[in-house]
């Protein structure tokens, strides 16, 4: 009943990328579908609860918004570069052609073409899923070219400028770069250091390239979150979940002992049985072998984390009178450990007597080495989560980004 009206954007978008009305047509009624399915989702409800009929064509035919924008410059771009006359078709090749950064002076008569140049280059770029800055001097002129905007609004410069005049754009996040996690690449590991920045070093482009895989194999927690359907199209590559994003890691033995194992519970494994329970998990398989002994060794040896797992299966194996105990991942440590120390697993995780009930403030992330449950949630704001989930960016066991992280300048 509502078809036409829900459907009326999307049919005035896709006509102006689609010649065949028809077509457009049939694309933009599955187009609104596919948003009311993505809405109703997030509701946990779908199409067939409202007696609404499924999707019958590839997601990837149906364009998301940018997707269609892209297009739309595509082709405005490919009018506008036909009429090109040989001067602007020369510098347009020149222009564009070239690799690296350089710069061009582009110079003409009043009435020469040279905003009309300027327009066809923008919309190449940005036909090509890239995006371009368009800047002039005056108002006037910023208002010729697509998305164009003035120096001074577009660069935020100050009204009076001097030769010791800087552009005030601002990072938006992390309070404007006050607060920077620290990544000091001097205390990696030497054979780390070399695959994360050597490109000369033999394996830098296949652990580049599977550089999450890595990272998975020896990490101690995941993130997690409801994927909420392919956003197809051209562009830069678009990530969409539903609901909140969670972290979680495990209790140190699963509940079953057949059960596969993951995150700390590989590290009660030592040597060539620690790296051969992380080959046998699918996503691993392209791992090599050496590489990821080499970063289980590593891992053992300075991360407090892994330690601290270590640790708890040292202590509750062979024991026979030990109380129940479990470990608690420490929130609040007293020095700043990005600046001073690396962290010691002492100064990570404590064990504690469960029966005990002894103080839980300061400590967010308890791992028992047993319990009915396999997955334990760790708190995005606990300065744990960034060094446990992305242990190859934090070797060291350094905190995180975490609320209380303080202000650098
Ligand atoms: N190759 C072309 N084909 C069709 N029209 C063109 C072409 N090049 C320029 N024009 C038209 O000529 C007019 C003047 O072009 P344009 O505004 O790009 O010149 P300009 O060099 O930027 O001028 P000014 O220096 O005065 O700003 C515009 O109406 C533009 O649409």
């Amino acid at each position: 009943m509502f078809k036409e009206s829900f459907s009326e954007d999307f049919v005035r978008q896709y006509q102006t990328i689609i010649e065949d009305e028809n077509l457009a047509k049939e694309r933009a009624e599955q187009r609104a579908l596919l948003e009311i399915k993505t809405i109703l989702q997030q509701h946990s409800y779908n199409l067939h609860t409202f007696s609404l009929p499924e999707i019958s064509i590839s997601p990837e035919l149906l364009l998301d918004d940018n997707s269609i924008r892209i297009e739309e410059y595509r082709l405005e771009a490919e009018i506008l570069c036909q009429k090109l006359n040989a001067a602007q078709r020369a510098a347009f090749d020149e222009i564009m052609n070239t690799t690296g950064s350089k710069c061009f002076f582009l110079d003409g008569p009043g009435g020469s073409g040279k905003t009309f140049l300027y327009n066809a280059i923008i919309k190449t770029i940005k036909g090509s899923g890239k995006d371009v800055l368009a800047f002039a001097t005056t108002g006037i002129a910023s208002l010729l070219l697509e998305g164009g905007r003035t120096v001074h609004s577009g660069l935020k410069l100050p009204l009076d400028v001097n030769e010791s005049s800087v552009a005030g754009i601002k990072p938006s996040c992390c309070r404007g770069g006050k607060i920077r996690p620290q990544h000091d690449f001097q205390n990696f590991p030497e054979f780390l250091k070399k695959l994360l920045s050597d490109p000369s070093s033999i394996d830098y482009r296949h652990f580049h390239d599977k550089i999450r895989s890595y990272n998975a194999a020896i990490a101690m927690a995941s993130l997690g979150a409801n994927h909420c359907g392919p956003i197809q199209g051209r562009g830069p590559f678009c990530f969409k979940i539903m609901g909140q994003i969670y972290h979680s890691t495990s209790n140190l033995y699963p509940p079953n002992s057949q059960d596969q194992r993951s995150f700390g519970q590989l590290y009660i494994f030592d040597g060539h049985e620690a790296v051969e329970h992380r080959l046998r998990l699918a996503p691993n398989r392209q791992c090599k072998e050496y590489i990821l002994s080499k970063l289980v060794d590593m891992m053992v040896n300075i991360n407090p984390y892994a330690q601290s797992f270590r640790l708890l299966h040292s202590l509750v194996q062979g024991q026979t009178n030990l109380p129940e105990i479990h470990l608690e991942f420490i929130n609040n440590r007293t020095t700043d450990l990005r600046r001073y120390n690396e962290p010691r697993c002492t100064e990570v995780a404590i064990i504690f007597e469960t029966r005990d009930g002894l103080p839980q403030a300061e400590r967010d992330l308890k791992i028992y080495p047993k319990s009915g449950h396999n997955c334990v949630n760790l708190c995005s704001r606990s300065p744990h989560c960034d060094p446990m989930t992305y242990p190859i960016f934090f070797p060291n066991g350094q905190q995180g980004w975490h609320q209380n992280m303080p202000y650098d300048q």
